[in-house]
């Protein structure tokens, strides 16, 4: 059988066609604009996600036997508020996980609800790009709007929704709405009060792994598939590129190099981080995780290419480095603010340390070494949560970068196992639906049949110990800008 997962990205969808054995057949991906609409404001249109979804499984199966197609599930960009009003009609553009517009409504459920009641009801506190101090805004903000909400759905859960008709999410991906009591797995009726929504706005909670229902008839039509293929609920973005590389179970690491940078750390136990700097979350083989998410780390770079140096050849301008772990230029990666550790929708992108003879490959390296450093500061808190880890898998755009995973391995003294594919959430989505659809036993059971580390990349100590020295004045940047950022707001 065939089984299709599709990674609902920032920059775009990307989809993957897997056979029943693992054996990846076919990756297709489409673009959709993102949309900046004020300074620290990110939207999107889901309607725009699900166009360019349904091209991209035509796209994939062409030429396939698609009487073979048995399931489809996803991973998907996390957090993003998706609101329909009585005629299924989406209510505005999605607010995306990198939206730092809700600083008020996030100060109102930290300092005034209070963290200790949101723990006790979420395990986790508000980060503006949560989905919850987005409702607030809406309810704030855009009173008229507010009124009109009948369903509230994360991003690849209206992709579900378009295609079965069924109003669905999973743990995983529910778990960064800042509504659900992750602990017990069921929507929290606290929170529900306090964005001032009914229980029945929000989706039926599923496992990643179950099936939601089928294709609607007119989908399975402009498809070319039969209406007995099953859509499995899938992940977060996150929780899909974990079970993608085999991250699943007790212990396990893996590092997402997307527009986002995430460092995910995988427990049969479900724990909460009592520095509320790491998110803890429900995964996706229905155990639980601890998460690291810096705003900006794939898209630092592109930035700093396409952007600034205006070039599209990453490769050539890596080449040019030299001498790691001995630049003296830094970079704060916060192009969008920061989530963890700092949860800061005021910090800035910051260059410091040039002299006359810097060079553009300086600035370029520290870019790099900047977002490596930035996802140090996330393994630190676990550290200090007494996790201790060696080694983690790497996904994500960014983990094409033969230098990157170098810096990373150095800098996070870390082994870095490559996997076969950086395709994490595409392919975790497909694993996902062979599981639903019976062609594995569990999650664990796919992974541990599927997933292939193909390279490991091992920390240098002379490396390690450059880097190391490098981190500890890097670590001193951030609290001094600080005061900075606040006064330069916008
Ligand atoms: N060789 C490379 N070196 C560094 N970054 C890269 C490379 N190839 C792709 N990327 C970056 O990866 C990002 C896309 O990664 P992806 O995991 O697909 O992100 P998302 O899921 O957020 O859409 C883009 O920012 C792109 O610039
Ligand atoms: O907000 C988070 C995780 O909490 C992000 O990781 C998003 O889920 C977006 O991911 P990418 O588009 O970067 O993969």
């Amino acid at each position: 059988m065939l089984y299709i997962g599709v990674d609902l990205g920032t920059s775009a969808v990307k989809l993957l066609l897997m056979d029943g054995e693992g054996k990846i057949q076919k990756i297709v991906s489409k673009e959709y604009p993102i949309f900046f609409p004020n300074p620290g404001w990110s939207e999107q249109k889901p309607e725009d996600w699900f166009v360019q979804t349904m091209e991209g499984i035509k796209e994939l199966v062409q030429g396939a036997d698609k009487s073979q197609v048995a399931g489809i599930s996803f991973g998907g960009q996390m957090h993003g508020l998706v609101i329909l009003d009585e005629n299924d009609e989406v209510i505005r553009p999605a607010l995306l996980w990198n939206d730092g517009r809700t600083f008020e409504e996030c100060d109102y459920l930290n300092n005034v609800i209070g963290k200790e009641k949101l723990s006790e009801y979420t395990a986790n506190i508000s980060f503006t790009g949560f989905t919850a101090p987005k409702i607030l805004w809406v309810k704030n903000k855009e009173p008229e709007n507010f009124a009109k909400i009948r369903k509230i759905m994360l991003p690849k859960d209206y992709i579900a929704y378009k295609l079965t008709g069924v109003h669905c999410t999973d743990f995983s991906d529910a778990s960064g709405m800042l509504l659900l009591d992750v602990k017990n797995r069921r929507w929290s009726a606290q929170m529900c009060d306090i964005c001032g929504i009914r229980e029945e706005m929000l989706p039926k909670l599923f496992e990643s792994y179950e099936c939601v229902g089928r294709l609607k008839k007119e989908i399975a039509q402009a498809l070319g598939l039969s209406e007995n293929v099953k859509v499995a609920a899938g992940a977060g973005d996150n929780a899909a590129a974990a079970v993608g590389t085999g991250t699943v179970g007790e212990g396990m690491c893996n590092i997402s190099l997307g527009t986002s940078g995430t460092i995910f750390i995988s427990s049969k136990k479900f724990g909460v981080d009592t520095y509320n700097a790491l998110h803890a979350f429900a995964h996706a083989d229905g155990y639980y995780h601890l998460m690291g998410c810096m705003l900006s780390a794939a898209s630092c770079n592109k930035w700093w290419m396409e952007d600034i140096i205006g070039t599209g050849e990453y490769g050539k301008e890596q080449q040019e480095i030299t001498g790691l772990g001995e630049n003296h230029v830094y970079f704060l990666p916060y192009l969008m603010g920061e989530r963890s550790p700092h949860n800061n929708p005021n910090a800035r992108g910051t260059f410091i340390g040039m002299t006359m003879d810097t060079k553009r490959s300086d600035m370029t390296q520290a870019v790099l070494e900047g977002v490596a450093f930035a996802l140090r500061d996330s393994l630190e808190v676990a550290k200090s949560l007494g996790i201790h880890l060696e080694r983690t898998k790497i996904c994500g755009g960014g983990a094409k970068s033969p230098l990157w995973k170098k810096m990373i391995a150095n800098i996070l003294n870390l082994k870095v196992d490559v996997i076969e594919s950086e395709e994490g959430p595409a392919l975790g989505g497909a694993m996902l639906a062979a599981v639903a659809c019976g062609e594995y036993k569990n999650v664990e059971e796919a992974a541990a049949k599927i997933v292939r580390i193909v390279d490991t990349v091992d920390p240098d100590p002379a490396l390690v110990e450059k880097y190391e020295a490098r981190y500890q004045q890097f670590k001193e940047i951030y609290p001094a800008c600080k005061p900075l950022f606040d006064i330069i707001k916008n």
